[in-house]
């Protein structure tokens, strides 16, 4: 099996880059797997696979660390997102939103469809999340798209991944660790290390188990 491990940035998935000794680039071809770091956001993400995604791969796994708007869910869980959508495409009509599928233009939510699913990934949490250009970080916003979408997780990259594996009928897989509650911005509050080395030991289990 060809797979395709797909993070924004090289510090998400570090402890992976040491585990299998890779070389410190943003497109890493090995034997068992290949990495790409496409860069924050979802421009960045669909550039990059444009330039590497391709038919002959035959898993893309999405890595990395998200926000979560449930406070139910401790810091540093590892979740398994199966839904996903661009949660800001669209446009506003004065109070109510429209979104690219009410205006005619397509589709904004994309599920992840597929049956490769072993132990490693069976075993966690699925939640629904959304792709944002602006992460959350006001009330009045924070509660309006918990009303309109009831998203658990939010990312920068997730949808646009979805998207593209989708277009190509490639399955996709997209796992995240929380880093952080969504809330008025308060960078303190944030445990990245926490998220990272749990994504990481997740990861890495899943490769070397699978
Ligand atoms: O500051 C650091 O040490 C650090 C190390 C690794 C990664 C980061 C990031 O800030 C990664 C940005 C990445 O995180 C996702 N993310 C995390 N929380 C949220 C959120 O609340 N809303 C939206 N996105 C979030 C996002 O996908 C970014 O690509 C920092």
């Amino acid at each position: 099996m060809k797979l395709l491990i797909v993070a924004a940035t090289r510090p998400e998935i570090e402890f992976l880059y040491e585990q299998f000794n890779l070389p410190k680039v943003d497109f890493v071809r090995t034997d068992e797997f290949d990495v790409l770091i496409t860069g924050v956001g979802m421009t960045a993400t669909a550039f990059a696979l444009g330039q590497h995604l391709n038919t002959s791969y035959n898993l893309v796994l999405n890595l990395g660390i998200a926000g979560s708007f449930d406070r139910t869910i401790p810091l540093g869980s590892v979740l398994n997102i199966i839904s996903d959508e661009f949660a800001e495409l669209g446009a506003e009509d004065k109070d109510a939103f429209l979104t690219l599928d009410a205006l005619g233009f397509g589709q904004t939510k994309y599920t992840a469809h597929h049956n490769l699913l072993n132990d490693y990934i069976k075993r966690l949490k699925k939640v629904n999340g959304i792709t944002v250009n602006c992460v959350h970080g006001n009330e009045g916003s924070i509660r309006s798209i918990i009303q309109r979408l009831a998203p658990v997780t939010e990312s920068m990259e997730g949808a646009a991944v979805l998207y593209a594996c989708t277009k190509i009928s490639i399955p996709c897989v997209q796992v995240r660790s929380i880093s952080n509650y969504v809330e008025p911005r308060n960078r303190e509050n944030w445990q990245i290390g926490l998220a990272i080395k749990n994504l990481n030991t997740w990861a890495i289990g899943f490769l070397t188990n699978t």
